[in-house]
């Protein structure tokens, strides 16, 4: 009878993202690029990830409503889009991911309607950890992107050459029109 290897058990996706997030390091399996201009950096998958698995951590200090509002005083508009806020245990927090850290989390861009991953808190020691978790099986190559949130953030609203500006609802069915545009005219 031929010998069967036993398969090697699965890491809980949230006992990897508590591991990871404990060492604050990143896990292997991803790659930095530079996108364009307009984009910037993106994180793009080397490997092959499952749905739910653990991915990155939005690593950076975690600070309180308070010292949130103090910073979006002082921040230029460049930073504050590194400042993530969130709930955890009744209270208003916020993670200022603002520092260029070679973390890979902060550097992971917006995508609203076809997200591959979606940010969730984890506790850890009592702690709040933002990490991002695959919504579906991720092939390598793929961009990583997950839902910023409800919110006309300005590369969202995509304005044509003739002024025209398209809503959030009527950009999905412009998205390709957009795309053609971007890639063609912007781009070059
Ligand atoms: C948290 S940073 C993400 C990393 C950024 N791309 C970089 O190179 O530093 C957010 C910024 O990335 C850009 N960004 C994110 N998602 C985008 C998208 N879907 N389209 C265009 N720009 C995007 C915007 O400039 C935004 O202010």
């Amino acid at each position: 009878m031929a010998a069967t290897r036993p398969r090697r058990a699965r890491i809980k996706p949230k006992e990897e993202a508590a591991y990871f997030s404990s060492l604050c390091k990143d896990k292997n399996g991803f790659e930095v690029k530079y996108i364009n201009s307009f984009k910037g950096r993106g994180v793009f998958s080397c490997c092959h990830f499952q749905q739910g698995d653990f991915l990155v951590e939005y690593r950076g200090e975690v600070i309180t409503h308070h010292e949130h509002e103090n910073r979006q005083r002082v921040y230029h508009d460049a930073l504050k889009i590194f400042m993530f806020e969130f709930r955890f245990d009744g209270k208003q927090l916020c993670v200022d991911a603002a520092k260029e850290d070679g973390s890979l989390g902060r550097l992971v861009n917006d995508e609203h309607v076809n997200p591959n991953s979606k940010m969730k808190t984890i506790k850890v020691d009592g702690k709040p950890h933002l990490c991002l978790f695959a919504l579906k099986d991720i092939s390598p190559g793929e961009e990583i992107t997950y839902n910023y949130g409800d919110f006309d953030w300005p590369w969202r609203c995509k304005v044509f050459t003739n002024g025209t500006k398209f809503s959030q609802k009527k950009q999905h069915s412009c998205m390709s029109v957009y795309y053609y545009y971007y890639n063609t005219i912007l781009t070059k």
